[in-house]
């Protein structure tokens, strides 16, 4: 079956592991406590009882909590509209997107960020505005990545067989999970020089 959708994983794929790990995580860290004292209501109702000292020992262990991580969305968003974040995205990736969203591809992503932590990176990335080019936004609200049935339930959102979408990601118990649903993958090793510039759907 030809391919007519590319679902993409962003930290290790289209983003660098260090841009998250050592840009994007420390801004939220060192701002939980008084994002949380601005915010107390909007907070509350993400965290449900989860207190800051455990939001903090969740970004040191890289936790992919679904409310840290709305929460670190919300955080986020204030750097990138005041210019303090800017998104980082390959070179290689952001040109491929562009490509292949005219070559009349269906792009989305499926990471552990939060959906709109995922419109943040792509809306404010060092390629510009990418976000407009994808048409689907899936979050750990779907399921964890690691499941095939997080994979058939993207792909029944999107509209195509499983076979009709490639998924890309670094971790391989994502792209085996996603190969368990049907889907082509591509296991993407930047430490390895591996670029999106390589992949012909
Ligand atoms: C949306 S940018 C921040 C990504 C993030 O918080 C994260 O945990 C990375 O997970 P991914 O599934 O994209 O590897
Ligand atoms: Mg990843």
């Amino acid at each position: 079956m030809p391919i007519r959708a590319i679902l993409t994983d962003i930290e290790g794929t289209t983003s660098s592991i260090a841009f998250v790990a050592e840009t994007l995580f420390p801004y939220a860290r060192a701002r939980i406590d008084s994002f949380i004292a601005a915010h107390p209501a909007e907070t509350a109702a993400v965290l449900d009882g989860i207190d800051a000292e455990t939001l903090k020992r969740w970004i040191d262990e890289d936790r992919k909590e679904p409310a840290l991580k709305t929460l670190q969305g919300m955080i986020w968003a204030e750097g990138y509209r005041s210019g303090e974040l800017v998104g980082h995205v390959y070179p290689d990736a952001a040109e491929a997107l562009r490509r292949w969203h005219a070559a009349g591809m269906v792009l989305a992503v499926f990471s552990s960020g939060s959906v709109a932590a995922q419109k943040l990176i792509f809306g404010h990335s060092s390629a510009g505005d990418l976000s407009p080019l994808f048409s689907g936004w899936f979050d750990l609200s779907t399921g964890p990545k690691r499941e095939a049935a997080s994979y058939r339930a993207i792909a029944a959102a999107l509209g195509f067989a499983p076979a009709e979408i490639l998924f890309l990601s670094d971790i391989a118990a994502e792209t085996d999970a996603a190969a368990a649903a049907g889907f082509a993958t591509r296991l993407i090793d930047r430490e390895a020089g591996d670029s999106f510039a390589d992949i012909a759907p």
